[in-house]
């Protein structure tokens, strides 16, 4: 039997070994502080940035890092592992900026990545409207052509890391007669100076409280008509398959998280002593753990198969994004609420990191379309055979 084929790289391997690093000493002690002030995780952005982790998948000609789909995945899992307001650093960069590198021009390839890269600005994607969230074609923020100008009409709201992205990637309808809600709809790249933008206020959430989430307005907001990601009419389309390269990432996040919760549960049943012993030696806890490790470990296959598939761009990119996303979040919540119980009262306060994990791992199953969303992409896919 060949050796070595079914494992990571070696280059994999080094990554997540220098990401684990750089996350153990440079951003996980501030995580618990940065979840309790809701505050940017700003030590986090400039260890991220310094050590060129901010933005790994942009490619080299865009003065980026070139890293593969898996390797983006292992910079987000490691990060969440010890701060996931912090993971969506990356995972939000390539969010914002994968419109642009799916179907953007070589000038707004130009305009954006290299800025993205060097972690002297950051991308926001901006879909979901207040009534139309799963339902993405019912979105009503408008764009006119006037002249040499888009003038941008609309509100969009849940906008990961706004207020502090630079860029932020739109989809807002341009034919609002097209026969076919989707087909109305364009993409279109944003700068936070552009006249005519605004962000709201911070949302109050019950995690990832470190990464701001708000509304963004355009009220008559200009911006040069080469500014429109790909041809007219097809911003959805683009959106849409932007997100068989994302979903991953968002397992990614989930995997790591959950990950996290298993590391610190290993290490408190070890410690901690009833009825004379480690709680470790009962078997009712290794059984816990057992679970919780096995569900880890086929997350974390499905995640990089996901990220490789979306890569190749393969027939099976869209089932195996919603499927990773899906699944890996589902085990993100199951442990770290395992964790929370293997700490038994003290899981439940902020003495320890698995509550906040745990309040942090339920947004993976909601966001980039629910986990419900997802069984109907997966669906779909599969009855298209
Ligand atoms: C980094 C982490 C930060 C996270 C920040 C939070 C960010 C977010 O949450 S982003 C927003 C999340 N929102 C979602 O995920 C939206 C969920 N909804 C969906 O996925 C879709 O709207 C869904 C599946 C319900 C389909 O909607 P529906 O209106 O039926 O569209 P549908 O007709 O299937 O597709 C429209 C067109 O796009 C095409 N399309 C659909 N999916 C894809 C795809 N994956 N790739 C390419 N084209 C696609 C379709 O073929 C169709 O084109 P055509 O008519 O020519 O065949």
């Amino acid at each position: 039997m060949a050796e070595g084929l079914y494992q990571l790289a070696e280059e994999h391997e080094e990554l997540r070994a220098a990401v684990r690093a750089l996350a153990e000493k440079e951003i996980a002690p501030y995580a618990a502080e940065v979840d309790e002030q809701e505050r940017y995780p700003v030590e986090a952005n400039q260890a991220l940035v310094k050590a060129g982790f901010n933005a790994v998948h942009i490619g080299e000609e865009y003065d980026g890092q070139g890293a593969d789909a898996i390797g983006a995945c292992i910079v987000i899992e490691e990060v969440a592992r010890v701060d996931a307001s912090a993971s969506l650093i990356p995972a939000v960069n390539k969010l914002g900026t994968q419109p642009i590198i799916l179907s953007g021009s070589e000038a707004l390839k130009k305009l954006v990545l290299p800025s993205i890269a060097s972690g002297e600005a950051s991308a926001s994607y901006a879909l979901s409207e207040r009534e139309a969230g799963s339902d993405t074609a019912s979105m009503r923020t408008r764009a006119r052509l006037d002249g040499d100008h888009w003038v941008l009409n609309g509100t969009k709201c849940w906008i990961t890391n706004a207020g502090e992205s630079s860029w932020y990637t739109v989809m807002a309808v341009t034919d609002p007669n097209a026969e076919k809600k989707a087909n109305g709809i364009s993409a279109f790249v944003v700068h936070k100076d552009d006249p005519g933008f605004s962000v709201g206020p911070k949302e109050k959430k019950l995690g990832i409280k470190g990464s701001p989430t708000r509304e963004i307005y355009f009220e008559n907001c200009t911006i040069p008509a080469d500014r429109i990601i790909g041809e007219p009419g097809t911003g959805l389309k683009t959106a849409l398959r932007t997100l068989d390269h994302t979903r991953p990432t968002i397992g990614a996040q989930a995997l790591g998280i959950a990950q996290g919760a298993l590391d610190a549960a290993v290490a408190y049943v070890k410690e901690r002593k009833q009825f004379g012993k480690a709680i470790a030696e009962f078997q009712g806890i290794q059984f816990m753990l057992a679970d919780m490790g096995t569900k880890i470990e086929a997350a974390r296959h499905l995640v990089y198969a996901s990220a490789a598939s979306s890569e190749r761009g393969d027939k099976r990119a869209s089932f195996t994004a919603s499927a990773a996303k899906a699944y890996a979040s589902d085990v993100a919540m199951s442990v770290t609420t395992d964790a929370v119980q293997l700490f038994g009262g003290a899981g439940y306060t902020r003495d320890f990191p698995v509550e906040r994990m745990m309040r942090d791992a339920k947004i993976t199953q909601i966001y980039e379309g629910t986990n419900q969303i997802q069984k109907v992409v997966m669906a779909r896919s599969l009855l298209k055979g």
